[in-house]
């Protein structure tokens, strides 16, 4: 079932010759050297590969964080690299949800208030209480970070990320920071996110045991795409560890 919703969608993403070039004074850093690919809609997806091969600086330009030194890249039918800062800061706040390895919450509000700063903005949001619900955390909506352990804390930013309901989810290291047994609870909420919203899932991971739940797992190399994996069955999460 989820594959025949999956053949039909248009793709999220799609870029061809993606190149990022750092410039700092003389120096010149060829991040990205000649992308091409084709994210489909509604898929969990895994970046692997080395240390400075890439993957960050691709998912900060697939978000909108960042621009392609030159080639194309859209969203669905949105032209990602003819917009301009304001279009960029439009198109992250209606389709796209951020989760990193540190949680970046907001040690002064609650849980909930965390959540509730996102919902307060997005156009189509859920519940802040619904999204904790999803992710786990329904009894810990009143708590402040500090009373949450680690994997805790990155599920209510999985929620926040969740709640205003984005067509993507891009996590660059969400486990990271955490055990196994923690890291799988994380993992799961993304896999519930991308089951019951839909939303395509982007993991950057140093993990290869992760790569297990992905439909598709791209590996770089020094900028470039050096191949491509398709998982014809994705494995629950709960049977990863590490
Ligand atoms: N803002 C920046 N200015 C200059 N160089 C940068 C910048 N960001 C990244 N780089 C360089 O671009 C290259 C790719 O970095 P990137 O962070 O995308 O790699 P990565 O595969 O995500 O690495 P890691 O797994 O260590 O996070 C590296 O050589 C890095 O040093």
């Amino acid at each position: 079932m989820r594959s025949d919703f999956r053949d039909s969608a248009p793709p999220a993403f799609r870029c061809a010759d993606l190149a990022k070039i750092y410039r700092t004074g003389e120096t010149e850093v060829h991040a990205l050297r000649g992308v091409d690919l084709v994210i489909p809609a509604g898929e969990i997806l895994v970046l692997l590969g080395p240390s400075g091969s890439g993957k960050s600086t691709l998912l900060n330009i697939l978000g909108g964080l960042d621009r392609p030194t030159s080639g194309n890249l859209f969203y669905r039918d949105l032209d990602l690299a003819a917009m301009d800062d304001a279009e960029l800061t439009r198109f992250r706040r209606a389709n796209v949800g951020f989760i990193f390895q540190f949680y970046n919450l907001i040690p002064s509000l609650t849980a909930e208030e965390n959540v509730r700063l996102v919902t307060d903005i997005a156009e189509k949001p859920m519940g802040a209480a619904d999204a904790l619900a999803l992710v786990g955390l329904a009894n810990r909506r009143n708590h402040y970070p500090a009373q949450l352990s680690g994997g805790e804390q990155q599920r209510v930013a999985v929620a926040r990320a969740i709640a205003k309901q984005p067509g993507v989810l891009l996590c660059d290291e969400p486990t990271g920071a955490l055990d196994s047994s923690t890291g799988v609870q994380v993992l799961e909420t993304l896999a519930e996110a991308n089951r019951t919203l839909g939303s395509t899932v982007v993991i950057i991971t140093h993990n290869v045991g992760i790569a297990a739940m992905a439909h598709r797992v791209f590996h770089f190399l020094d900028g470039r795409i050096a191949r491509v994996e398709v998982n014809e069955a994705p494995i629950d999460p709960a049977e990863i560890s590490w």
